[in-house]
C-alpha cells in the first residue's frame, strides 16, 4: 500500500451539552482528522481524541500536530505498508503521543480495509453485527436534572449508565440514583478524582451493586489501585493508567484492575488495542471500549473494535445525535435500544460528509510523497 499523500484538518464542533468531569467543563471541540490516500485515490479516515488543552493525558491538538507533521506523516509516506498492523512497528522508536499514533494508524487501518473490500470490523477479526451500548453523562449537581437525564437514557434503552463522580458529589449521588433505578446496570467513573486515604468512603459505594469504579486513584498508578481493590467488592476498572499491552500485563498481575476500559487512542491505535483485547480475553480480564466524545470518524472506529469477542460490557459508544447537531458521516452512528448495527461497508462502513468536514475545518495541511525526482 503505497500512501501518496496525508490531509490533516483540525475541527471544531461544539457538543450539544456541556461536558464536565472532575477536571472542569468544556463544550467546544477542537480536533484533528487524518486522511491517508494511496495510488488510486482511496481515502482512509482517522481522528485524534487528544483535546485542546493537557487534562485529559499529555497531549494536545497542537503537540499531536507537531509529532503527526514531523515524525509520524514522513513515515509512512516513505514506506510500503503491507498491513496496518506493520504500523505500529514503524511508530515504536518515538516515545508516547499515543493519540497522534493513533489518529495516522486508524487512517491507515480504513484504508488498508477499503482497498481489500472489507469492513474495518472485519479486517480487526470482529463477527459482531449489532453491538451493546451504554451512555456516559457528565456530572451534573442538580440532583432532579440528573435522575431525568438518567431516566431519559434508560428509556432509549441504552444497556449501562456511567456516571461522574468526585469527593462531595459520589455516596450521596449514586445512592439517590440507585433509590430511582434499583435494576439498571450502574458505573461511576472519578477520572483519578480520590487518593487512597479515600478507601473507607469508596467501601461505602459497595452497597450500589455498581458494575465497577473506573479509574478511582491516579492517573499513572497500578500500585495503590492494587491495595484498594483489595478491600473493595466493586471491581476497579482502569482507563488513564492504561496506555499499552504492557501496562495491562502488570496491571493485571498486581490485582490493579478487574475490567479494562480499552480507548483506541489511549493505546496508540487499533494494532495495540487488539492486542489489550486479545490478552484480556486469555486473562478472563472483560473489557468494553471507552469514548471520547468523537466525531463520526472516530466512533466509526469505536463501532469496529467493539465487535471483537471479549468487549462483553456495553462501551462508552453512543449515537452521533446525543453529542453533535450534525455529524461528519453519513449516515450518522444511531442508536435502537441500546444497540448499534455494526455498518457492511468497506473500512469504518460510513461516508465521511465533505461539506460538514469543511464547514468545521478551522486549518489544514496537504503532505504528499516527494515525487521522485526524474532520472
Ligand atoms: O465519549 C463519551 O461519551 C465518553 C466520554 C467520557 O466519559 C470521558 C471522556 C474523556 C475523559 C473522561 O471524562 C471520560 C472517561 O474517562 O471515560
Ligand atoms: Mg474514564
Amino acid at each position: 500500500m503505497k500512501i501518496m499523500e496525508v490531509n490533516v484538518r483540525k475541527l471544531k464542533m461544539v457538543l450539544k451539552h456541556p461536558f464536565t468531569t472532575s477536571f472542569g467543563t468544556f463544550q467546544e471541540k477542537e480536533f484533528l482528522v487524518v486522511e491517508v490516500k494511496d495510488e488510486k485515490g482511496n481515502s482512509g479516515w482517522g481522528e485524534s481524541v487528544a483535546f485542546h488543552s493537557p487534562w485529559y493525558s499529555e497531549e494536545t491538538v497542537e503537540t499531536n500536530l507537531h509529532i503527526i507533521r514531523d515524525f509520524l506523516v514522513p513515515i509512512v509516506l516513505e514506506n510500503d505498508i503491507i498491513h496496518p498492523e506493520e504500523v505500529n512497528g514503524l511508530f515504536a522508536h518515538l516515545r508516547k503521543n499515543n493519540m497522534a499514533k493513533s489518529a495516522v494508524e486508524g487512517a491507515v487501518w480504513d484504508l488498508y480495509a477499503k482497498r481489500e473490500q472489507i469492513p474495518l470490523a472485519q479486517a480487526l477479526g470482529g463477527q459482531l453485527e449489532k453491538i451493546e451500548v451504554g451512555i456516559s453523562i457528565g456530572i451534573n449537581e442538580n440532583m432532579q436534572e440528573l435522575i431525568e437525564t438518567v431516566r431519559g437514557f434508560v428509556e432509549e434503552g441504552y444497556k449501562r449508565i456511567k456516571v461522574k463522580i468526585k469527593p462531595g458529589f459520589d455516596v450521596g449521588v449514586m445512592r439517590e440514583l440507585r433509590k430511582q433505578f434499583p435494576d439498571v446496570p450502574m458505573m461511576a467513573d472519578a477520572n483519578s478524582a480520590y487518593r487512597l486515604e479515600d478507601t473507607e468512603l469508596l467501601k461505602e459505594l459497595d452497597e450500589f451493586g455498581l458494575t465497577m469504579i473506573e479509574q478511582p486513584l491516579a492517573s499513572d498508578d497500578i500500585i495503590d489501585h492494587a491495595k484498594l481493590q483489595s478491600q473493595l467488592k466493586t471491581p476497579i476498572c482502569l482507563d488513564e493508567s492504561i496506555h499499552s499491552l504492557e501496562d495491562t500485563r502488570k496491571a493485571i498481575e498486581l490485582g490493579s484492575t478487574k475490567i479494562i476500559n480499552i480507548k483506541i487512542g489511549r493505546v496508540g491505535g487499533l494494532t495495540e488495542a487488539k492486542k489489550i483485547h486479545d490478552y484480556c480475553l486469555e486473562k478472563n480480564v472483560p473489557v468494553w471500549c471507552g469514548g471520547m466524545l468523537e466525531s463520526g470518524i472516530g466512533r466509526a472506529h469505536n463501532v469496529a473494535l467493539t465487535t471483537l469477542p471479549n468487549f462483553v460490557l456495553p462501551g462508552d459508544t453512543a449515537g452521533s445525535s446525543r453529542y453533535w447537531e450534525q455529524d461528519i458521516i453519513l449516515p450518522e452512528v444511531t442508536v435502537e435500544d441500546g444497540y448499534i448495527t455494526v455498518p457492511k461497508g468497506n473500512g469504518i462502513g460510513y461516508e465521511v460528509d465533505r461539506q460538514a468536514l469543511e464547514r468545521y475545518t478551522v486549518d489544514k495541511w496537504h503532505f504528499s510523497k516527494q515525487e521522485e525526482p526524474v532520472q
